[in-house]
């Protein structure tokens, strides 16, 4: 039997829309992620646990756990008969990639349990697949963070997907789940399909900018480039506590603030462990919508997705 873990992720990091994303674990210890256990079986099976489970589809075939198995069977030809389980420990639609945590840890624990066949390349190009099957179009910005750990940089030039760039090992990262959802699918629907040439410069500044930044380990400079000219103008209207927050966060302390990925979990990020406890603190006093949300005070995780059984 194969158990593979895959960690949550934050796309965007407000300055890189589908170009950036960060994977990210808890300093308390908690999994903050999907697991899969894939095993040899005389009968298929798929069964889903967690404590996000009943957020499933219920028709199984509708879960994206079912579409891995019958793509990587299928390109590996082989029809065996295995026994797959999730553990939902993911809410769904909520900013923190969701469905990439579930294709990831699939298609890793596919992979390993098979002897893998396919190269690291391959396998992320499926996350890709996949993850635009869900959600209208193709971005790497979730499944790539974690899959292979740390910050990446979406390239997708020739044979490079993604390739990682130096993050600030310092940084916390505070992100908030306010137990409410927001579809991908929806949240990219409210964005338009041009931009101002005032607007493109000023995001490829911010873009480029920070990659220098967080090549020349320039911490402050790479949080103020953390500005989300695409994204946060449209969906912070379908977000009513966002901007209290951000700007509670940053009279807090924080280094920047913005829009987790498709929404709505809020980020925000600083160096300091008291600030950052202030700032939890107050997300969970004020941005919890029901009692399933929660706060997290979490590091980059260097490591994405490992077999941990
Ligand atoms: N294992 C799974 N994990 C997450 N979503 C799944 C899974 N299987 C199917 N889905 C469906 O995929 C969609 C994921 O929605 P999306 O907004 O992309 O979530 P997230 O942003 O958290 O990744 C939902 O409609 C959900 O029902
Ligand atoms: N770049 C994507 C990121 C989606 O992240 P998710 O965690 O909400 O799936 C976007 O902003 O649409």
């Amino acid at each position: 039997m194969v158990k593979v873990y895959a960690p949550a992720s934050i796309g965007n990091i407000n300055v890189g829309f589908d170009l950036l994303g960060i994977a990210i674990s808890p300093i308390s210890g908690k999994l903050l992620g999907d697991c899969v256990s894939i095993k040899m079986s005389k009968k298929f099976k798929i069964t889903c646990s967690g404590c996000f489970s009943d957020e499933l589809p219920s028709d199984l075939k509708k879960n994206i756990v079912w579409k891995c198995w019958i793509l990587f069977s299928k390109i590996i030809k082989k029809d065996i008969s295995v026994s797959i389980n999730l553990e939902k420990n993911m809410p769904i639609g909520s900013g923190l990639g969701s469905s990439a945590c579930s294709i990831v840890a699939s298609l890793v624990a596919m992979n390993i349990l098979f002897g893998t066949p396919l190269s690291s390349k391959e396998i992320l190009c499926l996350m890709g697949q996949l993850e635009g099957e869900i959600s209208g179009s193709i971005h790497y910005d979730n499944v790539a963070p974690c899959y292979l750990g740390g910050l990446q940089l979406i390239i997708h030039k020739k044979d490079i997907i993604s390739q990682s760039i130096p993050s600030f090992k310092k940084w916390f990262w505070i992100i908030a789940w306010p137990g409410t959802k927001v579809s991908t699918e929806l949240s990219r629907s409210l964005l338009p399909n041009v931009y101002s040439r005032s607007i493109c410069i000023e995001h490829s500044r911010n873009l480029s900018s920070f990659v220098h930044a967080s090549y020349t380990n320039q911490s402050n400079l790479a949080a103020n480039c953390m500005k989300d000219l695409i994204a946060e103008p449209y969906r912070k209207k379908i977000l009513p506590k966002f901007l209290e927050a951000k700007k509670l966060a940053m009279n807090l302390g924080a280094l920047s603030c913005g829009i987790s990925g498709s929404g709505p979990t809020f980020f925000s990020v600083c160096q300091d462990i008291t600030k950052a406890n202030n700032i939890a603190m107050w997300l969970s006093k004020n941005y919890l919508d029901n009692d399933r949300g929660f706060v997290d005070i979490c590091r980059v995780d260097t490591v994405g997705a490992r077999k941990i059984r």
